[in-house]
């Protein structure tokens, strides 16, 4: 697996390689089963696979986790060889963002609102420095997770809009035995959290149970999942309110959203009759974690 710590040697290897369909990841490092399944899944579909890892700054807000973000680079190279990655690009933010840096992309529509409520310019970096990281390593595929379903979405439109050259490949998200998405910064939380972390994913099943058993109405389902989140339990089939073994009593410690959208412009729904997605994002003290579930149009 070779490195590369600058743009020109990113480039150089890319271009070395041009005949080859090449596969980017884009990550910020920390890495765990999630991103390794998008490098296995480039390295399905393409002939190489090139990984990046880049604590982007300008994606943060004010007083978020840029500081503390995890860094453990010695375990995500080993990972990263493991999973049969080729080539992995290390920039500095001095390298991405040098002085008299002044240029950002106006993300598009689908940008607005969820994530944007509380991190206002976060769609902004992610945007610019995804498109400098196409330019720096110019493949034919990039592989982002669906975990990130707002990110996803977001990335899909910039390169619609800007005609870019490189197929954006959405993978599924992959799970702790108990259902918890994999996230970087599950490592954040305490045990105590770490159990009630559980009830994201499980807000997200009542609701999909309560859709198979023909509750097809948007605001019921929406209180179906802040409930389950917010008390921390769930509805049984026979509609009765019970707790969940295994669960601390008590629910999440706050809810930024929880609702149902259209799953491609993430504009609220009033039926189900198009492909929607159950997003959630909710925090434990100061960590805050998303999830999110689509459904095919019920009929
Ligand atoms: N559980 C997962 N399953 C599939 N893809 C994932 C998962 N977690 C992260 N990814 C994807 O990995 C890529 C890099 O994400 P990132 O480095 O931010 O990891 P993360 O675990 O989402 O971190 P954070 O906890 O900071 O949100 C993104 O495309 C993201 O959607
Ligand atoms: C896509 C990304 C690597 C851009 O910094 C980041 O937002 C992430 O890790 O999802
Ligand atoms: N996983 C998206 C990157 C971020 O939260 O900043």
């Amino acid at each position: 697996m070779e490195l590369f710590h600058t743009p020109e040697q990113a480039l150089q290897w890319a271009d070395a390689n041009r005949d080859r369909t090449v596969g980017l990841v884009p990550t910020m490092g920390a890495l765990h089963e999630g991103h390794l399944s998008l490098v296995r899944q480039a390295k399905r579909d393409c002939r190489l696979c090139c990984a990046t890892i880049f604590v982007n700054p300008t994606q943060f807000a004010e007083g978020e986790d840029l500081g503390k973000y995890p860094r453990t680079l010695d375990a995500d190279l080993a990972g990263l060889a493991d999973a049969g990655c080729d080539a992995v690009f290390l920039p500095t933010a001095e390298q991405i963002y040098p002085p008299g840096f002044s240029t950002y992309v106006q993300p598009p529509q689908v940008a607005s609102g969820w994530e944007s409520s509380s991190r206002p310019t976060h769609f902004r970096g992610v945007a610019t420095v995804v498109l400098k990281l196409f330019h720096l390593v110019p493949t034919s595929h990039a592989f982002f997770g669906q975990k990130d379903y707002q990110q996803l979405c977001v990335i899909r439109a910039m390169s619609r809009d800007l005609n870019l050259p490189v197929q954006v490949v959405g993978c599924p998200i992959i799970r702790e035995s108990d259902g918890l998405a994999m996230s970087s910064r599950n490592r954040y939380l305490d045990s105590d959290q770490r159990l009630r972390a559980r009830l994201l994913s499980l807000a997200l099943a009542q609701a999909d149970q309560a859709i198979e058993n023909g509750v097809h109405d948007v605001q019921a389902l929406q209180q179906l999942m802040t409930q389950t989140l917010s008390a921390g339990t769930v509805v049984d089939a026979g509609g009765a309110t019970a707790t969940v073994p295994g669960i601390p009593v008590g629910g999440v410690d706050s809810i930024d959203y929880a609702v149902l959208l259209d799953a491609d412009t993430l504009q609220p729904i009033e039926h189900l009759q198009q492909p929607f997605v159950g997003l959630i994002a909710a925090r434990f003290g100061s960590t805050r974690l998303l999830d999110n579930r689509v459904w095919q149009p019920v009929q």
